[in-house]
């Protein structure tokens, strides 16, 4: 990344647009040289409610000039997914992060953004196989290299992911403990539809048949979640007894974890996490649980 020597223009206020990651880097190393705080909301644009409640959090942050990237990283999709079709309206995305009052927003080219010879990824470990990984061979990898980079163009103080990509966010956590960055990344619970659907930008792909469909994935993520006192078998069957009634859905995992990914616990907080093909779209959730006596305390989750 070559520097340039003049700096890049940066208006207080308003949302300031950047290609290049050299021009974003001065912006942001100027502007905590004069004391402010950066924060970094990472997207792959087609803007929702999630990304604008991720916004509204870092913004609640005093002192901090609050920007997003929106970059479809074709590192993190497999040669059979859907790198093209991914949506990408930016000139939408602009206005959302303009009424968000996002102050920058990065959008670089992955030609400018991965050198010709670049070779070096981040090794996500052994939960990188696992779950989505298992499904989607070398997309943390690609995630976390991705993130890394971005990490070290921006230099955020705070970064905020969604608990929507639940496992993303595990293993971001992970990165930045393991590999020393000083970022603090902040985890954002999901934000739903009144029917309790996770928003995703690909939900944009459903079909009205698909849409109808697709609710079965919170509502037997829920199912399972209120038979958390009876044990992870129970979560699990009540879980599954929801899906039966919709078999269209063709689910790929439904896995009770515990919070950091591991083994669940026999009584405390877990996650439960789906993943599920609707139509021709393949669509991801999770959701808190509390299992054994916790059920009975009621312990204070995310969700
Ligand atoms: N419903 C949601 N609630 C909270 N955060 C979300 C939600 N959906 C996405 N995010 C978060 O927004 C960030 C950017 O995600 P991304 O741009 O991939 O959107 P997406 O809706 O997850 O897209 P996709 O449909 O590809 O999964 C991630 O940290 C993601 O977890
Ligand atoms: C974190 C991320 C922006 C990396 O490309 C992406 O995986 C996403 O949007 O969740
Ligand atoms: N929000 C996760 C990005 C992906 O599915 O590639």
């Amino acid at each position: 990344m070559t520097t340039p020597k003049t700096a890049p223009k940066f208006t207080r206020g308003g949302l300031n647009s950047y290609h290049r990651a050299a021009d974003l880097r001065r912006v942001t190393t100027a502007l905590r040289r004069v004391g402010h705080q950066v924060a970094l909301v990472p997207t792959m644009g087609a803007l929702h409610a999630g990304h604008r409640e991720l916004l509204r959090r870092a913004k609640r942050l005093p002192n901090t000039v609050v920007g997003a990237s929106i970059f479809v990283n074709p590192l993190q999709f497999g040669a059979d997914e859907d790198f093209d079709a991914y949506p990408r309206p930016l000139e939408r995305d602009l206005e959302v992060l303009a009424e968000a009052r996002a102050e920058f927003a990065f959008t670089p080219v992955a030609a400018d953004l991965y050198g010709e010879n670049a070779q070096v990824t981040v090794h996500p470990g052994p939960l990188g196989d696992e779950l989505e990984g298992a499904s989607r061979p070398g997309h943390f990898a690609g995630v976390l290299t991705v993130v890394a980079k971005l990490f070290h163009i921006v230099r955020p103080d705070y970064a905020f992911f969604g608990e929507k990509d639940y496992q993303q966010l595990v293993l971001i956590k992970k990165m930045v403990a393991d590999l020393d960055f000083e970022t603090r990344v902040i985890g954002v619970p999901t934000v739903r539809e009144a029917d309790g659907m996770a928003l995703s930008s690909r939900n944009a792909y459903l079909s009205g048949t698909d849409r109808t469909d697709a609710v079965v994935l919170s509502q037997a993520l829920t199912a399972g979640a209120h038979a958390g006192r009876e044990g992870a078998e129970a979560v699990l069957a009540a879980a599954r007894a929801t899906l039966a009634a919709v078999p269209q859905v063709d689910v790929d995992y439904l896995e009770l974890r515990g919070n950091d990914l591991g083994p669940a616990p026999v009584d405390g907080e877990a996650r439960l996490l789906i993943a599920a093909r609707v139509g021709r779209t393949r669509l991801i959730d999770n959701v808190s649980v509390l299992l054994g006596a916790a059920a009975e305390h009621g312990m204070p989750t995310g969700e």
